[in-house]
């Protein structure tokens, strides 16, 4: 009997994933049509023996939780449970916490898997590995190139035995090429190092006088307080896999992982893959609608596009490598790329929301997907475009567009905010900035620029000229005023 576990972290992390954490907790942000942990939960549904799931958090269990909770278990036929860690214990201490229901019912081994990773979860071939040994940890490990390892767990293993001689996580040099995964199999014996490790911060919290009161009791750090201190003591191995992964860090990162999904599903769900069908969309690539989505059939999705719930696409409308998430509408003639329309927004006739790829190098086999924070010395990093969820487009916008090619004042509504990259590429009126969290009302862009020559946009040159912008003072400290428009509109 097997059981896994899923380390699903709360809302103080995830920072990098803001905008679109605001709304959904970042596990449940949907990942090629379906919710990230929900491609967790169908690679252990599959792994024979699998009795239990369990996802050990800091979140408020709320309702989406619950939906989605309820939901799994229908589909998978099996207890699928959230146990709720009383403050952060780290990637440890959940396991240590809820130790006796996880050797509940006596399980062989327990898989932990990170959340917010992307993976083709190898996890028969993991327990084939383990059933030979039995060691108490093993590891997935793949590869990353010198540079982006240092962003990782870093394993050096013996090549002949793949035990885990030395591990070091994130390391400020190079250790290792081989990198942690975030996906393990433990056999019950694993809990028992943690317990060392927690009866030891338990001495010495009390040898600094603060009994089992001070900030961090019961927090164990897998990687630093077990795999580093047990490394080298044959207690430790790794599974290296060349299968896809990708850790899922920042809404870059997500839409490269539904890209990765998409793929797979041409494997492992080829029924989420729309078709192209007589008098529907034209379908290019790997393409997810949901059901209850209306794509107007001159429309061209694809390749890589994940369309939401009660999504409307509008007539002529491209879309390419982009999600676009629950209730948003796209009127005709838009054209997104590289983008993440968010909920309920609404784009507008014409609109051209263009996102910056930020994939990892195709030429670097070793090359993973790099999800750094946006800003870096208060410049915006190249990246894709994010439209927050929108109040005012949820409810439509005012665009009354005097014909085809043309840009009258006010004719387009949709929720991109100055500081986002694509502010200088699309004349809009921002409704709610979810980067600094705050509203901007009628933050046009200068000019609506000749630069909207090429699918579905308007010709070079006819974009009309646009009210000067007028903003609320900027309030947050981290906001980049260097990214503003001359002259600067706030
Ligand atoms: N339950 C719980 N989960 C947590 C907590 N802190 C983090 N997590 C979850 O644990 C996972 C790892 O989170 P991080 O602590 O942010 O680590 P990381 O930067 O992602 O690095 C980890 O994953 C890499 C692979 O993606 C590894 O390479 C690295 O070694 C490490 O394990 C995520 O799924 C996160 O939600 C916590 O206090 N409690």
């Amino acid at each position: 009997m097997l059981k896994a576990v899923i380390l699903i972290g709360g809302p103080q992390k995830g920072t990098r994933f803001r905008p679109l954490s605001f709304e959904v907790p970042k596990p449940l942000f949907p990942v090629a049509g379906v919710p990230m942990i929900q491609h967790h939960i169908e690679a252990c549904a599959q792994v024979p023996g699998m009795q239990e799931i369990l996802l050990i958090g800091f979140y408020q269990p709320d309702e989406p939780l619950t939906q989605f909770l309820e939901a799994a278990q229908q589909e998978f036929n099996l207890p699928v449970r959230y146990l709720q860690e009383f403050a952060p214990l780290g990637t440890g201490g959940g396991l240590y916490h809820f130790r006796d229901q996880i050797l509940a019912g006596g399980p062989e081994a327990f898989f932990v898997l990170n959340a917010d990773v992307c993976s083709d979860f190898p996890l028969n071939a993991m327990l084939d590995a383990h059933r030979c040994e039995r060691h108490p940890f093993l590891l997935l490990g793949t590869t990353a190139n010198r540079t982006q390892s240092l962003n990782y767990g870093c394993i050096v293993e013996n090549p002949q035995t793949h035990e885990v001689l030395h591990y070091v996580e994130k390391p400020s040099t190079f250790i290792s090429d081989i990198i942690n995964c975030g996906i393990y199999l433990f056999s019950p014996e694993a809990l028992k190092p943690l317990r060392d490790v927690f009866q030891r911060n338990q001495q010495d919290g009390q040898l600094e006088d603060s009994p089992g009161l001070w900030p961090g009791a019961g927090t164990i750090r897998l990687e630093q307080d077990v795999f580093s201190a047990l490394a080298g003591q044959g207690q430790i191995y790794v599974h290296l896999t060349d299968g896809i992964w990708s850790q899922i860090k920042s809404a870059g990162s997500a839409l490269y992982a539904s890209r990765l999904y998409l793929s797979r599903y041409q494997v492992t769900h080829p029924e989420r893959l729309a078709k192209h069908t007589p008098g529907g969309p034209r379908i290019r690539g790997n393409v997810y609608i949901h059901p209850t989505a209306k794509v107007a059939p001159s429309a061209v999705l694809g390749p890589n596009v994940s369309i939401g719930k009660g999504v409307t696409v509008g007539e002529g409308v491209r879309l390419r490598e982009s999600i676009v998430l629950h209730g948003a509408t796209l009127q005709e003639h838009t054209c997104v790329l590289h983008s993440i329309v968010g909920w309920g927004s609404t784009v507008g006739r014409w609109a051209r929301v263009e996102g910056t790829p930020n994939d990892p190098n195709p030429n670097d086999p070793r090359a993973r997907m790099d999800s750094e924070s946006l800003f870096k010395d208060g410049k915006l990093r190249p990246a894709i475009t994010i439209l927050g969820m929108s109040s005012w487009g949820a409810q439509g916008c005012e665009s009354s567009p005097a014909g085809e090619g043309q840009w009258p004042v006010g004719s387009v509504c949709s929720s991109v905010c100055a500081c986002d990259s694509s502010f200088s590429k699309v004349p809009a009126l921002v409704t709610k900035c979810l980067l600094c969290a705050r509203f901007c009302v009628s933050h046009w862009g200068q000019k609506a620029r000749g630069a909207y020559g090429q699918e579905g946009s308007l010709p070079a040159g006819s974009g009309p000229q646009l009210p000067a912008p007028v903003c609320p003072p900027m309030t947050s400290p981290w906001y980049p005023l260097s990214r503003l428009p001359r002259p600067d509109p706030c």
